[in-house]
């Protein structure tokens, strides 16, 4: 095994804290709690550091209500849902996580990667990182994740850190976390469960609340009829039989038919909240298309500085956090192009290697939107080790939203104040359309603007009419949503020469002098 510490300033320490806490645990106890291990917070920083704000980056009106928020949380276990309640109830404080890679220096190179970013996924939920671990091993164990041997070294090192939970670099099948967790005597989750629970914590939006949760009930489903299965065996194959009787049943089998029945009419129901609000936002978008305003979305993995260039692009004050997940309801801004047409800017929810498909799903209204920009701006962070693998990840899943591929993208290598010009250089040549940009230091800002102005469509009609002082409204209109190229003030009117969509056009030379 190889181990990464994850925090040079925190190097593991071993027997840190009661060692025989995690170990006293019931095999069988942490066996018997169901519902899925999906965690929550208390913090350390992460890896490059704490969160730093610029001029740029505005004033960040989110930033304190989300540090106000984490002190909080705890304590929003006041909710009907059985499995909600369960959710926020998981305490992750003091993790080690672990991964497998199936050999050679690429593929080991990759895995540190990974484990390096669960790390800072880990520590974004609010867990203290204490070790992580690699193994090389070609294929998972179907029973353990981990090799017999290798398993009880991660017990070991549970048992000497002090550590609560195991934190692995995949999705494990429900009966590879139950085998590890009898192992190693600790609460396990995987990756999908800690990228779920980041999520439960920043969504803000209703419809991001419920889009969330869905996320989490579908992970969950599968894995109480996993649980309800071996209940099942252990009821001897009765369960279900016509003619086992009352009292066959076991407390456990009801309970998760309950539980699943539960889910599932819970689901039914936020599909249906999350439908009733696509309208709303349909109408929105609907609304900017009657008025021609072009929209530039902003997509790109977590954390490359998506809403921080938002913010230089716009002095927009959206929330900028070293975090990952830091945004996740999307935020739209007005903007205008130096010849005064305006337009509107819209900041995503980041991606990640191995995104949930549930999430996904869950999301997938939100991310249609980026279907229909006339621009996308792929936001990248240059200084991150592997750009070029964050960007097909990003890709991978904008492959999934219909009509994606008809947006022309550009590639936004920011971080360009402490990326390596060579890596910058290097993702340069593999991509057609690039722009270096810092949102810190403003660097290239200035380009990328250029560039969007270039590339929005342009309005329709070339116009040359006086409108009439009386219309003051029209006048203004053309001011909003065309492109003005000459105002001049005449005895009958002002005149105007510029471009404006068909619409606009046709009104104007209904009432030109
Ligand atoms: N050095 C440097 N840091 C930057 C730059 N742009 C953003 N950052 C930092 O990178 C971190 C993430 O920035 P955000 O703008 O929150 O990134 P995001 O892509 O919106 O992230 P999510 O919303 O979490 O997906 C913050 O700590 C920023 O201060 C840059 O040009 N240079
Ligand atoms: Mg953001």
């Amino acid at each position: 095994m190889t181990h990464i510490p994850t925090d040079p300033e925190h190097p593991a320490t071993p027997a840190a804290a009661t060692p025989d806490e995690p170990a006293a645990r019931d095999a069988q106890a942490i066996a018997n709690d169901v519902v899925a291990r999906v965690l929550a917070r208390a913090g350390t920083a992460r890896s490059e550091g704490a969160t730093v704000h610029t001029a740029h980056d505005g004033d960040q009106l989110d930033l304190a209500e989300r540090s106000a928020l984490r002190r909080v949380a705890g304590l929003s276990t006041e909710l009907d849902d059985v499995t909600e309640v369960e959710y926020r109830q998981l305490r992750l404080e003091k993790v080690v996580l672990v991964g497998l890679y199936p050999g050679g220096e690429h593929a080991a190179r990759e895995a540190e990667v990974s484990l390096r970013e669960l790390a800072a996924l880990a520590e974004t939920a609010g867990s203290q990182v204490l070790d992580g671990l690699l193994q090389k091993r070609a294929k998972p164990d179907p029973g353990t994740f981990l090799g017999s041997g290798k398993a009880a070294e991660l017990a070991d090192v549970v048992a000497a850190t002090g550590a609560d939970t195991v934190v692995v670099d995949t999705e494990l099948a429900p009966s590879q976390r139950r085998g590890l967790e009898d192992i190693v005597k600790v609460k396990v989750v995987d990756r999908t469960a800690l990228i779920l629970d980041i999520f439960a914590q920043h969504a803000k939006s209703r419809e991001g609340k419920a889009q969330v949760e869905l996320a989490q009930l579908e992970y969950l489903l599968p894995r109480l009829r996993g649980w309800g299965e071996s209940m099942s065996r252990q009821a001897g194959g009765q369960v279900g039989g016509a003619g086992a009787g009352m009292g066959s049943r076991g407390p456990g089998e009801t309970k998760i038919e309950l539980d699943r029945r539960r889910i599932r009419n819970r689901m039914a129901k936020l599909r249906r909240e999350i439908a009733a609000m696509a309208p709303s936002r349909e109408t929105k978008r609907l609304d900017r298309r009657r008025h021609a305003i072009p929209n530039v979305a902003i997509a790109g993995y977590t954390n490359a500085g998506k809403s921080s260039l938002l913010n230089a692009l716009t002095d927009a004050g959206v929330l900028v956090e070293n975090a990952l997940f830091a945004t996740l309801d999307p935020t739209v801004r007005r903007a205008r192009t130096e010849d005064g047409r305006v337009y509107t800017l819209a900041d995503t929810v980041g991606f990640v290697r191995h995104l949930p498909h549930q999430l996904v799903e869950a999301f997938r209204s939100t991310l249609e939107e980026v279907g229909d920009a006339a621009l996308l701006l792929h936001v990248v962070d240059a200084s991150h080790p592997d750009p070029e693998g964050q960007i097909d990840a990003v890709r991978e899943v904008l492959a999934e939203i219909p009509g994606v591929e008809d947006v022309p993208e550009v590639v936004v290598l920011n971080k360009a104040d402490v990326a390596d010009p060579e890596v910058v250089g290097r993702v340069q040549r593999r991509e057609r359309r690039t722009v270096v940009v810092s949102a810190h230091s403003g660097e290239g800002v200035a380009e990328l603007k250029a560039l969007v102005a270039a590339e929005l469509p342009r309005p329709a009609v070339e116009i040359d009419v006086v409108v009439p002082y009386s219309r003051g409204d029209l006048v203004h209109r053309v001011h909003e949503n065309g492109e003005l190229a000459t105002e001049e003030h005449l005895a009958e009117g002002t005149r105007l020469q510029g471009r404006v969509d068909a619409a606009l056009a046709a009104e104007l030379s209904r009432v030109a002098v």
